[in-house]
């Protein structure tokens, strides 16, 4: 049976029904609380104030369907200096594609909890498929509100054997789909610092892994108190970004204090600029600081995905960016650790990047 909300004065009993259990904050929000845990609760300074919200300003939408006019390319890599975040639409991801993974994540996170559990930590049959919430219990002194399936892809046979069988056609497909379009952003990017053709090793480089993470945040009984996701940057090459017409994604701003919204965009993927190609263009290209707020009415899903290099990649600033005799930001990190970095802290902001900053 479940516990009364009133049990959760124990702190241990919530972790036990949220973490240990796999209920995740979907439990939570289904007991009906009228009031957040205090695990969740966050220092006014790691919740977005209102007053630094600026509602005028917007990330770019680039329409891929004019992707032969050169103007095209270059709003991208405009795009990826200044802002680290644009829009995508026409692209050549389709529209029912894009529903069916929607509906899938919903399937997966209607599992009941010892369902979804199997795929924990704990008892996954693989590290690469994961189910969990927050980011990391562990290190984290505030809880996020926010359930995930991870699933890292490393073959069509693990894949079809330990992926949740209601979701991973679904995921499968929305990846292949968007591998087109993954090529043709990079293309346009490498372009921008000099490295006109993408050959087998760049290609490995830039995009030889990808992650699907499968986001749930359900309704939160007071989402001002909380975050949906903390404030950071993806470790990723550069993140494809599906979300539903919810709303709730904000990306910092130029001045380092602001917050824009990344507004629902009918058929759109949203694209950010992850820490390894800010590395790879020796920072030309802008991991930008990204968050999640909670929300109070509806239930929101977000579907990632994350391409990055191997796990066992050296990164570290192109030779073609380094031709022109710019002195290099960044030292060689192997991209695993760079990314376990990553995982064993709590949300930070950018300060993962420093990891691979020269002394
Ligand atoms: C969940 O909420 C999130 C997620 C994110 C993600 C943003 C991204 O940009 S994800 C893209 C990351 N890139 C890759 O995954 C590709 C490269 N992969 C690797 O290098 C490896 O697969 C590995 C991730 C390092 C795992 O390698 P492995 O040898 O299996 O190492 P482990 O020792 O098992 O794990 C290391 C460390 O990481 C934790 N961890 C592993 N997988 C996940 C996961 N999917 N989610 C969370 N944490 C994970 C694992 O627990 C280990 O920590 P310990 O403390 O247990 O040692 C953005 C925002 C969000 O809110
Ligand atoms: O849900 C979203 O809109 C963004 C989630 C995110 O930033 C992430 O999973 O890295
Ligand atoms: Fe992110």
């Amino acid at each position: 049976m479940a516990p009364s909300a009133l049990s959760f004065t124990d702190s241990s009993a919530l972790t036990d029904f949220v973490v240990n259990k796999g209920n995740g904050v979907k439990g939570l929000s289904e007991m009906g609380l009228k009031s957040l845990p205090k695990q969740y609760i966050h220092p006014l300074e790691e919740r977005i104030d209102e007053a630094d919200i600026l509602p005028q300003a917007s990330i770019p939408v680039i329409d891929m369907s004019k992707l032969d006019d050169s103007e095209v390319a270059k709003s991208i890599c405009d795009a990826a200096e200044k802002w680290g975040f644009f829009q995508v639409v026409n692209h050549c991801v389709p529209l029912e594609v894009l529903d069916r993974v929607k509906a899938a994540t919903h399937r997966f996170f209607g599992l009941s909890a010892e369902e979804k559990n199997k795929y924990s930590k704990e008892l996954s049959p693989s590290n690469n498929v994961r189910f969990g919430t927050s980011f990391n219990t562990q290190a984290e002194k505030a809880l996020e509100w926010k359930d995930f399936l991870s699933l890292f892809y490393v073959s069509e046979d693990e894949a079809s054997a330990l992926w949740p069988p209601v979701c991973k056609d679904e995921v499968l497909e929305y990846m292949r789909s968007s591998e087109v379009l993954i090529k043709q952003l990079l293309t346009a990017l490498m372009k921008g610092v000099n490295v006109n053709e993408i050959d087998e090793a760049k290609e490995k480089l830039l995009m030889g892994s990808v992650r699907t993470n499968l986001n749930y945040y359900p309704i939160c009984p007071n989402p001002e108190l909380t975050v949906g996701v903390g404030r950071h940057s993806d470790v990723s090459t550069l993140t494809i970004l599906l979300q539903d017409d919810i709303g709730g994604l904000y990306v910092r701003g130029n001045d380092g204090e602001s917050w824009i919204h990344v507004p629902p965009v009918n058929g759109s993927l949203v694209i950010n600029i992850g820490d390894a190609l800010q590395i790879l263009s020796n920072g030309k290209y802008r991991s930008v600081e990204h968050c999640v707020i909670a929300n109070g009415s509806r239930n929101r899903i977000s579907v990632p995905i994350f391409v990055n290099p191997r796990p066992h990649d050296i990164i570290c600033p192109l030779p073609e960016v380094l031709a022109t005799g710019e002195k290099a930001v960044y030292k060689e990190v192997l991209y695993s650790d760079y990314v376990k970095h990553f995982f064993r802290k709590a949300h930070d902001g950018k300060k993962t990047v420093d990891f691979a900053k020269m002394n």
